[in-house]
């Protein structure tokens, strides 16, 4: 194979940048060409970092011609259970396409240093064509530098005896401070999805605490939601997945959320045309989907690490490849302008689709009867209620935080 692979030149130095919040980064990507920084903080080793560079001259062009620009991916939590099976997808161009090559930004945390260079040892061995360069560090400010997309799945795990709202706290100030990062160093058209708990208010953080990127391009993963959904419809009526199309999540990722059977379409017609039974589709379909993750682990004793990533894939496939006619993809966005009644200024779940070129738009046409509209108040009224909870991270003002003491909602078998 004609491909010149160089260890990547590493000046060995952590560069420090103005701005609060910082973390000393472990490894960072340097251009050999630059002078080095005037600030040297600290000399570090660096491992598995490394930079393909495609030898042109010597190579069979007929693989290379076709390839597009080089994109920028950066991956919070990249040591991860998720991003374990993520990476990989993302490396061997199933994700993004054959021709687009990539190169992964990838975001630890201080512990979790060691295993990060043990990910990006694996990824070197794996050896795939459109993985032309890895780079891992713990400063936000240096990974997301110049991405064109962030995959957020970084998140701390819940303590003993800590409450949703707690967790709200504790991971709202991670996602403030790489908001922030994200403001300042990424592309500013950088897609982001954020996938750590509790994700809708999470995602909320980062998008107002990056007013130069657009609001429209904040997403909370959802997928996962409207995957467990179809899963159960399809094993319901006994038809294949395929013929499932039209089924929304609504609202927050978590027990609250409201997977939508009323739209969805079995081989084209209504659901519950197919499955005759209302019964179970009122008081079994919804618990199903949303205490899924529960299940798996009871069973298995480990989350769903695997089918999640499989979900942030199809994510990421949904905004970049057209949606088929008359068919949509969940995801959290930001719900300004939506046409559904839903208040402003929420990271809500929505039917959408998408042209295929990183952007989307809500769907216009979902009926909503009494029952759907009974429970997106419900979803609708507990993100607001995050909302406050975390309005000292967000800037507003006035904010106190009614979630104390209340049923913890959270997925099942997620933090
Ligand atoms: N939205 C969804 O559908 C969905 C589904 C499953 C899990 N989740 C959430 O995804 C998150 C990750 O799950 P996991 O199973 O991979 O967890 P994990 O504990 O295996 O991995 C989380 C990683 O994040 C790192 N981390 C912690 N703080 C960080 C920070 N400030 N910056 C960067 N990295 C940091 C940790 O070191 C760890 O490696 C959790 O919050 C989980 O609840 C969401």
């Amino acid at each position: 194979m004609a491909f010149n692979m160089k260890q990547h030149v590493n000046t060995g130095v952590s560069r420090k940048v103005a701005g609060a919040g910082r973390f000393p980064a472990v490894a960072v990507r340097a251009v050999a060409a630059q002078a080095p920084p005037a600030a040297v903080a600290e000399t570090k080793q660096a491992y598995g970092v490394f930079r393909l560079s495609y030898d042109t001259q010597n190579e069979d062009p007929s693989l290379t011609r076709s390839w597009k620009k080089t994109i920028k991916v950066a991956v919070t939590g990249a040591s991860g259970n998720i991003s374990n099976h993520l990476l990989f997808m993302l490396a061997s161009g199933e994700v993004y396409g054959k021709d687009q090559p990539i190169a992964l930004q990838l975001l630890g945390s201080e512990r979790s240093k060691e295993a990060l260079e043990g990910v990006a040892m694996e990824l070197e061995d794996s050896l795939y064509p459109l993985l032309r360069e890895v780079s891992i560090g713990t400063d936000p400010y240096e990974v997301f530098g110049d991405a064109d997309w962030a995959l957020m799945i970084g998140a701390k795990p819940r303590g003993p005896g800590m409450e949703r709202a707690d967790l709200l706290q504790q991971n709202g100030e991670i996602f403030q401070v790489q908001g922030r990062a994200l403001n300042e160093s990424a592309s500013r058209n950088c897609k982001v999805i954020v996938v750590g708990n509790p994700c809708n208010t999470n995602a909320l953080i980062a998008m107002e605490n990056a007013p130069n990127i657009p609001r429209k391009n904040f997403h909370a993963l959802t997928r996962l939601d409207e995957n467990r959904a179809k899963c159960q419809l399809a094993l319901k009526s006994g038809k294949f997945y395929t013929s499932i199309s039209r089924v929304a999540i609504w609202g927050n990722h978590s027990t609250t959320q409201v997977p939508d059977y009323i739209n969805a379409r079995i081989g084209g017609i209504p659901a519950t045309d197919v499955i005759r039974d209302m019964k179970w589709f009122r008081e079994e379909f919804t618990p199903k989907v949303a205490l899924r993750g529960g299940a798996l682990i009871k069973k298995w004793g480990r989350s769903s690490a695997a089918s999640t990533a499989v979900s942030v894939a199809d994510a990421i496939r949904s905004l970049v490849t057209p949606t088929p006619p008359g068919d949509c993809f969940s995801t959290g966005v930001i719900s300004d302008g939506n046409q559904y009644g839903v208040r402003e200024g929420l990271i809500f779940s929505f039917p959408c689709r998408s042209k295929g070129d990183g952007d989307y738009e809500i769907c216009d046409d979902f009926i909503v009867d009494e029952w759907l509209r009974n429970k997106i108040r419900a979803t609708e009224d507990e993100l607001q209620k995050e909302k406050e909870c975390v309005s000292h991270l967000i800037g507003m003002m006035g904010g106190s935080c009614s979630l104390r003491g209340v049923e913890d909602t959270t997925v099942p078998g997620e933090n």
